[in-house]
């Protein structure tokens, strides 16, 4: 059984046709990329799997429930997490006192008035555990505003494991980062797949990254889909090559 599974999906914009006839099936523990031009309809996909709006056509299941109109929360209860979606990162707080915010709020104390020195205890476990999963520890009393780029999309990524994710979706994770910074959100990534288990799904324009990491990649140009396979497949993939990769996979030569 797929983890995640569209069926015939499609989305319209009034005329737009954004995206038409998906189907795709995830598998679980799988890290997923997800590639095409500007405009492909990357991140209508990503909209419709996180419940911001819902498909105009077809269907979609996790984890083998229908959820084509569930609400974003309700879907995030349910694991589905996306960065940005429960990304409340505080710029004038410490990376501490970030993390500890988003584990107070996953375990539901944030109401609370008083909290237990046992429950304490255990906040601040999970934000050391946070923190060693995401390699920021050294930086955790550092203001937040006051980082790089990448460390602060590091950080959201630690918000985002808080919630407990089972499928993590990543919108251009690496937008924006110089080399150090994008060799450590990739290699997040990788970690969070194989060590915590995750599946991940993630929009990526660096193809040198999505053909290093990926297990599959969806191919997406002009609303529809292109192909669908391992970086081997897709790489020798002729109709991938002359719609989007051309000159790209020369340079990574795949
Ligand atoms: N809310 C919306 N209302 C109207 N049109 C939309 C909406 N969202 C997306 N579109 C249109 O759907 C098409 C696909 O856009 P989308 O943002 O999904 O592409 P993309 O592959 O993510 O592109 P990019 O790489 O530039 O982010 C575009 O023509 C876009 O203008």
């Amino acid at each position: 059984m797929s983890f995640l599974k569209l069926d015939n999906v499609g989305r319209r914009f009034g005329a737009l046709q954004a995206l038409k006839d998906i189907s795709i099936s995830v598998e679980q523990g799988e890290l997923r990329a997800v590639i095409g031009p500007n405009g492909a309809g990357k991140t209508t996909l990503f909209n419709l799997i996180s419940g911001f709006f819902p498909p105009t056509e077809g269907s979609i299941s996790f984890a083998g429930q229908p959820i084509t109109a569930v609400s974003p929360n309700a879907l995030v209860r349910r694991g589905i997490i996306r960065t940005f979606q429960i990304t409340q990162v505080f710029l004038s707080l410490t990376v501490y006192e970030n993390l500890r915010v988003a584990v107070e709020t996953a375990m539901g104390l944030q109401l609370r008035p008083w909290i237990s020195r046992a429950t304490r205890a255990q906040v601040e476990a999970k934000v050391e555990e946070l923190a060693d999963i995401i390699r920021i520890t050294p930086k955790l009393d550092r203001i937040v505003g006051e980082m790089s780029h990448g460390d602060q999309r590091v950080v959201e990524v630690g918000i985002a494991l808080s919630r407990h994710p089972k499928l993590l979706l990543l919108d251009e994770p690496t937008a924006g980062m110089g080399d150090q910074e994008t060799h450590h959100m990739t290699d997040l990534i990788r970690r969070l797949n194989k060590e915590q288990g995750i599946t991940i799904l993630f929009v990526e324009h660096d193809m040198a990254i999505v053909f290093g990491i990926a297990d599959k990649i969806t191919v997406l140009d002009n609303g529809t889909m292109l192909a669908e396979g391992t970086a081997a497949e897709i790489s020798a993939n002729p109709r991938v090559q002359s719609a989007y990769l051309g000159n790209a996979l020369e340079e990574t030569a795949v």
